[in-house]
């Protein structure tokens, strides 16, 4: 099936002269979660704001189901929910005034039973009728959602969802945001936020200074660029790493007592056996021996730096 984003060869030049954005080609699968990974200041946003149609991009082309969101605006549009950063909403209207406004905004007739739907799905159903500045935070984050999927978008933005949400709140979004793709709703997230996107997405892409740099599975990604951690607790600690062990980078706890080995998931190098043997030579004993896998957070920022 033919992707249900498709954006190709995007550049985008602020009026004062700053590139946003650097030739961009990304195809968002339909029904997936996509984690727009980046720093601050990398053109997350940017990109965002020009397939929602809100920025004009300076080349390239995007398309939204097939339709092209110049030449075919308003239907590209219609298929498309967008949860900005910032709160827009009335702070004097009620939820239920809010959300039954916002469809009607899409040109899209009264469906009360489903604004009921996403109310509920939302937990806002019993604040319907309060007016949005009574509403804690958490609350107006989901009226937000609310909004954007008044009008039964088939791709949801949501640009940061959980940027200064404490836990609790953001497990609740992660459920919702997976309820929604369970919908056969696309979602594509931007997220700073790496546990985030470790988290929920399928794909997870990372554009830095306007540039993708990778587009990949999570799993993959966390497979092959992932790097292992072999971790051994000594009988008795140790001053410092031995001469004969230097080939391995090894790395001593303060106290001493523990060693850390840490190697790519691909290349094995000089690898672990000899390591284990070259450890009993030197008279080095150990009690316990663990491994652990880098976090996705590990990789994002050895990427980042790469690319930097
Ligand atoms: N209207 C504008 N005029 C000039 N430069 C802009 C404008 N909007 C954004 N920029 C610049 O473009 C770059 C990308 O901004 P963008 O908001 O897309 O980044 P982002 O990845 O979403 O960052 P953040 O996570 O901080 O929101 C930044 O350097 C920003 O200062």
């Amino acid at each position: 099936m033919p992707s249900i984003i498709a954006i190709s060869g995007v550049t985008k030049t602020y009026a004062t002269g700053f590139k946003a954005l650097k030739e961009i080609n990304l195809d968002i699968e339909r029904g997936e979660i996509f984690a727009l990974l980046g720093p601050n200041g990398a053109g997350k946003t940017t990109l965002i704001s020009i397939v929602c149609g809100i920025v004009n991009r300076s080349s390239g082309t995007v398309s939204v189901d097939g339709h092209d969101i110049s030449r075919d605006y308003r239907a590209a549009r219609s298929l498309i929910g967008l949860v900005p950063q910032e709160l827009t909403i009335d702070a004097f209207e009620s939820v239920w005034a809010t959300v039954n406004y916002s469809r009607g905004l899409f040109g899209k007739p009264a469906n009360h039973a489903f604004v009921e739907k996403v109310l509920r799905d939302l937990s806002l159903w019993d604040k319907k009728d309060a007016k949005a500045i009574t509403l804690s935070g958490g609350m107006k984050r989901r009226l937000m959602i609310a909004k954007a999927l008044s009008h039964e978008p088939r791709v949801l933005f949501l640009d940061e969802p959980t940027a200064g949400v404490d836990v609790e709140l953001r497990q609740d979004m992660w459920a919702m945001v997976r309820r929604l793709r369970e919908d056969g709703v696309t979602i594509i997230l931007t997220t700073h936020y790496i546990e985030e996107a470790e988290a929920m997405a399928d794909r997870v892409g990372v554009i830095n200074r306007g540039e993708i740099v990778l587009v990949e599975d999570k799993v993959q990604l966390m497979r092959t660029l992932g790097r292992k951690r072999l971790l051994l607790e000594l009988r008795s600690p140790l001053a410092t790493i031995p001469e004969k062990l230097s080939r391995y980078a090894l790395e001593l706890s303060p106290d001493g007592d523990r060693l850390t080995y840490t190697y790519d998931n691909q290349s094995e190098r000089p690898g672990v056996a000899s390591l284990l043997r070259d450890l009993e030579t030197a008279g080095i004993q150990f009690r316990d021996i663990d491994t652990q896998n880098s976090s996705l957070e590990e990789i994002f920022v050895n990427l980042v730096r790469k690319g930097a």
